[in-house]
């Protein structure tokens, strides 16, 4: 153990963590459930969250008694709306001013740390925080909440994208179409052999996002993330083997420093039933025969692209429950059907623009398939599921993501989507659900049996177990 006052208060054989994740609750959420897992085995944290939010997070605190909530005052930063505080009160298109203000806690947070003096700090986003917490002693692990497959295809030393390079990508850049066509193949040495692995349209949508440079930062989002990982002791990552093995050599090699692996990211177990409305609808509809679909929290449809997908919808002639957000320009979902369509499909299909219930949909009886954005959240929903699993990624990891269950894994299948632009059409959307749910397709009956043995893998207790014992014993030996 470290020889700071906090550590010597303690018994030797626990050590104190502090959390410092990014504020969107597909970060926070797997901060706590790591939290939730180091606290298990009797080890103190100290979770750093934004003030309001803390009240979300509180029922999932499994530890009261070792696990202790530090509330973080948002600073307000020109653009961001009146009380933002994570990603959910922000549409993605200024997410750079959250970043910004997130940036701005810097001081808060070292005087943090420094007057709690963990034994180790995981973070993921806060690429500065190595740089005082190593003279003081404190180990810092970046911890990813996203797939290894994402991090291992982008942000490895061996793309060689280094600061010049990200502003030929920019907008207006001069290299763009060159840098781009790169981006659509893997990196030297990357494990798998696959002549595309990233379609044009979205190499543009990631870099568009990740080659932005902040203004208050003075870094692109691609610069803050691969700084943190040259910088930290170790990288942790929120998956397993089983699933991501290879690329998660291939970080340790890129990085040349050791990756923990926190195994199977279990969803948790449901605690509350589905709200009786929903449960009331879908259990008209026979069992398996429903079609579920949602895409996370981030991500808004463009006008076109929601009809085009509700008629989609239509066309399979079965039973749906679509659960998104009102698409651009739209503030409700009834304003943006497409004409005739709610009367053509009364019987059979829900359109809901508000949250609902993701886990105790997917476990109700009657649904049979989810159509995802295979956020990383969703993507262990599903998993865990026995739905049959239609892909349609939208940014950043969900495209490596969805290659992991649709390439390597074969669990799922993708729609099609055109090269230039990623539009899809009514028809092939129809016709791969059609497939899917066919139970005499051959192609459903693979990725069925695939699934399903998966399934069985992933939900043993013995592989969870062992992968929280490995993992706390790799950070006894960073901190001792
Ligand atoms: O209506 C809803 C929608 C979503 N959800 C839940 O919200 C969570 C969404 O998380 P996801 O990771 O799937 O997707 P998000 O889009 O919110 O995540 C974001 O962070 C994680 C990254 O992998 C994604 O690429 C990024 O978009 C899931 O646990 C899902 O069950 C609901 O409970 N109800």
């Amino acid at each position: 153990m470290s020889t700071n006052d906090n550590s010597s208060s303690m018994d030797k054989s626990t050590f104190h963590a502090a959390m410092h994740p990014w504020f969107a609750m597909g970060h926070l959420t797997p901060f706590l459930h790591l939290s939730n897992k180091l606290a298990e085995k009797g080890n103190k944290v100290s979770f750093f969250s934004p003030r309001k939010t803390i009240t979300k997070l509180q029922p999932s605190n499994l530890y009261p008694n070792l696990i202790t909530f530090y509330p973080l005052d948002v600073p307000h930063v020109d653009g961001l709306p009146h009380g933002a505080e994570t990603m959910s009160d922000v549409h993605i298109s200024i997410s750079h001013l959250l970043i910004a203000a997130y940036y701005l806690l810097k001081d808060h947070v070292q005087s943090l740390l420094t007057d709690l003096k963990p034994n180790v700090v995981f973070y993921d986003f806060a690429e500065w925080i190595p740089s005082f917490t190593t003279p003081l002693g404190i180990k810092s692990i970046h911890h990813t909440v996203v797939s290894a497959a994402s991090t291992a295809y982008l942000l490895v030393p061996s793309r060689q994208l280094d600061s010049a390079s990200i502003a030929r990508l920019s907008p207006n850049g001069e290299d763009k179409t060159n840098t781009e066509i790169k981006l659509m193949g893997p990196p030297p040495g990357f494990p798998l052999n696959s002549p595309v692995m990233l379609h044009r349209h979205e190499v543009k949508t990631i870099t568009s996002f990740a080659t932005r440079k902040n203004e208050v930062t003075g870094l692109s989002f691609y610069e803050q993330v691969t700084n943190s990982l040259k910088a930290c002791d170790y990288i942790s990552i929120r998956t397993c083997r089983e699933i991501e093995g290879p690329y998660c050599d291939y970080i340790e090699t890129q990085y040349g420093k050791p990756v923990l692996l926190t195994g199977p990211a279990l969803p948790e177990k449901l605690t509350k039933p589905l709200e009786e409305k929903w449960a009331n609808w879908l259990g008209m509809f026979s069992p398996g025969s429903v079609l579920y679909c949602a895409f996370g929290s981030e991500w808004v449809l463009r006008k076109d692209q929601f009809q085009e997908l509700l008629l989609g919808f239509e066309l399979t002639e079965m039973p749906f429950f679509v659960a998104l957000k009102p698409p651009v320009g739209c503030t409700t979902v009834e304003e943006a059907l497409p004409d005739g369509f709610e009367e053509r499909v009364r019987q059979r299909g829900v359109v809901h623009g508000g949250w609902v219930q993701q886990p105790q949909i997917l476990a109700h009886p009657s649904v049979g398939c989810f159509v995802t954005h295979c956020g990383f959240g969703s993507m262990w929903e599903a998993l865990m599921s026995h739905c049959q699993i239609v892909l349609m990624p939208h940014l950043g990891d969900q495209f490596m993501n969805t290659r992991i269950l649709a390439g390597d894994l074969k669990v799922a299948l993708e729609v099609e989507r055109r090269e230039e632009d990623g539009w899809f059409t009514k028809e092939t959307f129809s016709r791969l659900v059609k497939g899917v749910m066919d139970e005499t397709n051959p192609i459903g009956i693979e990725i069925r049996e695939n699934h399903n043995k998966l399934r069985e893998t992933l939900s043993n207790t013995a592989l969870e177990n062992s992968y929280t014992d490995n993992y706390i014993s790799k950070i006894h030996d960073l901190v001792k």
